[in-house]
């Protein structure tokens, strides 16, 4: 039986709850969407693994010291060496019988009753009621990519309707490899298999994402959901690329930190009070001095933005005119009505889920401070989330104690009350991509 670990915020947000209130959130119906395969196997699977595993001795040496890493704390400067943790463990989970073992692990960890980590006295039950877990289908020398994704599938099985698969593809790779992950999640999704979506991760600070449109399109129209890690870092945030992720509307988004508000102003139209058409530059096309820093983002990014707009909903049958994009003679304020006109016309509103992971952002230090969060925004919004936790292998936490997050009072939490927590359960169960209603 895999042995969970809670340390940090997590655990002193835990420790600071009583007993009611621990009851009260087990007892909460809540999904899982966003966790990491690799990211989330027990140490004690990971050990135990590694004590049957005898490896070359250059590979055993980067084993060793990644496992001594994670048993004393992860400690990040920056995300990106959070991502240098990942060659040790998949050197240890590169055959079918160790993948087999590890996502078996995972599964329990997360679907069947497990004793309180060390330190805790509340009553054994599951982390949650239901699980997406996500991989990335991964070729070794033992295993297609195919294998691969049989090998995760047939654990999953045994947990129908409570668990599912998202394959996952990662940023750095070819277009030829995301080709042939999208062709087999949906060659796998259509033989009835649980796989429910697809999702974009990797290390924010590399790929890029340019080519995959095609790829991710083919997957909606086969059924599949799409979610995307969006804005994990300031660099992805300020960039084109946040615009070129939202415009493939995505059902739901992986953190979302750094969406700027022009970003969320047009595709979230209604999230910012009072602000739905920011006030951005006038129609001569000249930039006022001085004007906020995000309107001058803006202004630089809107006309490509446009155009990839323009032709999404042209293919929809809507018409915008070209030539004004072109010159970018047009008010961004039209612009932005356009769009919003558009949306109306098309009866949608666009509000795609954003999964949230507290500790995970602090840890990797891609948000400084619980009072920071983001989520705060997007609950003051009344834009749905959904709670997850990322990576409990490194991050050491659990499903339970991120809503302890939510509950426990400042400073160890936000300090919400049972009833906004049940809501944000709730919000998180409504955005499975399992049984969800086709748009
Ligand atoms: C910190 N937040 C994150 N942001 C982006 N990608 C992440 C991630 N956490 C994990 N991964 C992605 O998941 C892989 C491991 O699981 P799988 O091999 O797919 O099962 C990592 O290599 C990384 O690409």
């Amino acid at each position: 039986m895999p042995s969970l670990i809670i340390s940090g915020a997590a655990r002193a947000a835990l420790q600071s709850l009583d007993h009611d209130d621990i009851t009260f959130l087990q007892n909460l119906p809540k999904a899982e969407l966003h966790a990491h395969l690799h990211g989330s196997i027990p140490l004690s699977t990971l050990q135990r693994i590694a004590t049957n595993y005898s490896p070359s001795p250059d590979i055993g040496a980067g084993v060793a010291a990644t496992i001594a890493r994670l048993q004393s704390n992860v400690v990040l400067t920056e995300i990106s060496e959070f991502f240098q943790l990942f060659p040790a463990i998949y050197a240890l989970i590169a055959t079918p019988a160790a993948l087999a073992e590890a996502t078996r692990d995972v599964l329990h960890a997360f679907l069947t009753e497990q004793p309180p980590p060390s330190g805790f006295a509340h009553h054994p039950a599951p982390d949650c009621s239901y699980l997406e877990l996500r991989s990335t289908p991964r070729k070794t020398t033992h295993m297609s990519r195919e294998q691969y994704l049989l090998t995760v599938l047939s654990e999953i099985r045994a947990f129908p309707g409570r668990a599912a698969l998202i394959v996952s593809v990662d940023r750095r790779m070819s277009e030829e490899d995301v080709e042939e992950c999208v062709d087999l999640a949906i060659k796998l999704h259509q033989q009835g298999e649980p796989v429910v979506g697809l999702d974009l991760c990797g290390n924010p600070l590399e790929g890029n994402v340019d080519t995959f449109e095609k790829h991710f399109d083919r997957a909606r129209e086969a059924g599949l959901g799409l979610t995307v890690h969006i804005a994990e870092t300031k660099l992805n945030g300020h960039s084109i690329e946040s615009f070129i992720l939202l415009s493939w509307h995505p059902d739901r988004l992986g953190h979302a930190t750094y969406l700027e508000e022009p970003q969320r102003d047009i595709f979230f139209l209604g999230d910012i009070p009072g602000t739905q058409v920011p006030q951005i530059p006038p129609p001569n096309g000249q930039v006022p001095d001085p004007i906020p820093h995000h309107h001058r983002t803006f202004y630089a990014l809107w006309r490509k933005h446009v155009l990839l707009l323009s032709r999404r909903y042209q293919e929809a049958g809507f018409h915008i005119d070209s030539q004004d994009d072109d010159t970018g003679e047009r008010a961004p304020r039209e612009v932005v009505r356009e769009i919003q006109a558009l949306r109306d016309l098309a009866g949608k509103q666009y509000k795609p889920c954003v999964e949230i992971c507290l500790t995970s952002n602090l840890l990797s230090k891609t948000v400084p401070r619980l009072e920071e969060h983001h989520i705060r925004h997007y609950l003051a919004n009344n834009h749905p989330v959904v709670i997850c936790t990322d990576d409990i292998l490194p991050f050491r936490t659990t499903l339970l104690a991120e809503y302890a997050l939510l509950l426990a009072k400042p400073p160890h939490g936000l300090g919400l009350s049972r009833d906004e927590v049940r809501k944000i359960a709730e919000m998180g169960m409504n955005a499975r991509f399992m049984n969800r209603k086709q748009t």
